[in-house]
């Protein structure tokens, strides 16, 4: 008998995040849901019927959840046609800046929404989602949204709506960064002269192996750091370089203020 843990879902918007979200879901079990999206993607499996546009989706079928995953600036012209839903099944947006009160006035006050921002790795149940309700959303309604969250890894819930700009720039967007220095860790054993195939594992198994090292310690990361840094070695050289005044401590708080500021740039346009 298949496992169905997770409830029917209307899931408009099957890109990179939403298609993440979904992998994460199948692997726990979904029962019969819909998702849609007008680039009709690979057929995901026999419980997800996929549709190009709203007035595809079965007229009986009642989603306890819809997942609005649509890039920001498409929702004015999507949301409405999933008003329908509002009322009746909680509305879950994963979408970057757009505010519950934006999303409420275009979905209609009776809308109960869930305004949540998840990572990539949910493809993998390993993603880390912050959320936040808004007015009317039941204990039921928030339950089921941890349920759903829940299955693509962790959640934590916050009451400051403003807070889920930040929480965009380093979670949300987080995985980039981890990858960017995959991918310049791999660049630059090259350049030392490391064969491509050594220096793409050496570059992926150093950050996997040390996320699973994070997520299996119970010291903080700075210790875990200090760990490697032999006194007078090598990696007191290369830190010294990325821990200068102007180096990453300038740089990553600059890269984070910048992805917030974009976030409520996006709550409007
Ligand atoms: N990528 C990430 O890591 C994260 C993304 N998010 C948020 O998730 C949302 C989606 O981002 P992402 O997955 O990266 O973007 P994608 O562009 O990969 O996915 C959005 C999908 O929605 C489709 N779409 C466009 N119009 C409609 C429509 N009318 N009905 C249904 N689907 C439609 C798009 O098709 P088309 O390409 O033709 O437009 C596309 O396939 C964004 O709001 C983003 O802010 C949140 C957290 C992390
Ligand atoms: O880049 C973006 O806008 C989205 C939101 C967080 C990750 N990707």
């Amino acid at each position: 008998m298949t496992k169905t843990a997770i409830p029917p879902i209307l899931l408009v918007g099957f890109g990179k995040m939403g298609g993440a979200m979904l992998a994460g879901w199948r692997e726990r079990g979904l029962a019969p849901s819909v998702a849609v999206d007008p680039q009709l993607p690979l057929p995901p499996g026999p419980e997800v019927t996929v549709v190009a546009d709203a007035a595809a989706i079965p007229a009986d079928f009642a989603p306890a959840a819809v997942v609005l995953a649509v890039k920001p600036q498409n929702a004015a012209a999507v949301l409405p046609h999933y008003a329908r839903y509002a009322g009746k099944a909680v509305m879950i947006s994963i979408m970057a800046g757009r505010t519950i009160a934006g999303l409420r006035a275009v979905l209609g006050e009776q809308a109960a929404v869930v305004r949540a921002m998840p990572n990539t790795p949910a493809a993998v149940r390993q993603g880390i989602t912050v959320g936040c309700a808004g007015p009317g959303v039941t204990a039921a309604q928030r339950a089921l949204a941890d349920t759903l969250l829940s299955a693509i890894g962790k959640v934590a819930w916050i009451d400051d709506e403003a807070l889920i700009d930040a929480v965009t720039a380093i979670s949300g967007g987080g995985p980039a960064y981890v990858f960017l220095l995959a991918e310049l860790l791999e660049q630059a054993a090259i350049a030392q002269g490391i064969p491509a195939d050594l220096a793409r594992l050496m570059a992926r198994q150093t950050v996997s192996g040390s996320g699973a090292l994070l997520a299996a310690s119970p010291e903080d990361a700075a210790a875990l750091r200090r760990a490697v840094t032999s006194p007078k070695g090598t990696t007191e050289r290369a830190l010294a370089v990325l821990m200068a005044e102007d180096a990453w401590p300038a740089l990553v708080p600059r890269a984070i203020a910048a992805a917030t500021e974009r976030s409520r740039e996006l709550s409007g346009g």
